[in-house]
């Protein structure tokens, strides 16, 4: 089975250029200003024009305006839209229709208690991302390193596809798709040298480790 990978946070052409090059599916850019992996909407522009055909671009943003997200879908090249703030599933209906695009959906889960909020979700937007709940005191909604515990959503199915993310690692992603049964995976200080400082050694070795990952997964056919 493949294991899709998504990398987010991408900042350079080299960014861009090591992610295709190692086979992910998804590559992520960050609109939230106090993030160390921001990019503006020129910058974003230019590296989804660099993306090779087959690596998806994906916005993504937190309680977006329409201002933002007009400019931002009218100037950057995308697949999907990636909604990581507190975006009710009534907004994520509107941005889904006034955008056209695909549209993914962050939910954060710390406790069983977050669970019903996936199925909410899930009736609305194309993809569930399944995300640690960030901390209380944190200035990032996202992209902090942290993992959840994976056996909250061992074996559970929405009706959407969905990505595993949260504290992800080269290390820890192969036991995080056996033991959640995870298709897709995404990932973004966990391939980092430095805040927002994106390395290719630990995209290429979280890369091979996914799709190691897939392959032990799959059913032998006798
Ligand atoms: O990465 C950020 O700075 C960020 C800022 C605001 C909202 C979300 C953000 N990141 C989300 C992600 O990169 C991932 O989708 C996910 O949260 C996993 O991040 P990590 O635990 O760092 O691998």
């Amino acid at each position: 089975m493949e294991i899709h990978v998504k990398i987010c946070g991408l900042r350079t052409p080299e960014d861009v250029a090591v992610v295709a090059e190692a086979g992910a599916r998804y590559a992520g850019f960050v609109f939230f200003p106090k993030s160390p992996r921001a990019v503006t909407v020129a910058q974003a522009r230019s590296l989804a024009l660099a993306a090779p055909v087959g690596l998806a671009k994906v916005a993504l943003v937190v309680d977006a305006e329409e201002a933002l997200l007009d400019e931002i879908c009218a100037t950057v090249p995308l697949d999907m839209l990636q909604l990581h703030g507190r975006e009710t599933p009534a907004r994520v209906a509107q941005i889904r229709a006034r955008y056209g695009l695909p549209v993914m959906k962050a939910v954060g889960v710390a406790s069983a208690a977050d669970l019903p909020a996936l199925e909410a979700y899930g009736a609305v937007c194309d993809q569930l991302l399944v995300d640690a709940k960030a901390p209380k005191d944190s200035v990032l909604p996202g992209g902090n390193g942290l993992a959840f515990d994976w056996r909250l959503v061992a074996g559970r199915r929405w009706p959407v596809p969905w990505m595993l993310a949260g504290g992800l690692t080269p290390q820890n992603v192969a036991e995080a798709v056996r033991l959640t049964g995870a298709r897709q995976v995404d990932v973004s200080s966990g391939v980092e040298s430095a805040p927002g400082e994106k390395s290719p050694e630990l995209i290429r070795a979280f890369l091979r480790a996914a799709q190691a990952a897939g392959k032990a997964s799959e059913v032998p056919r006798f």
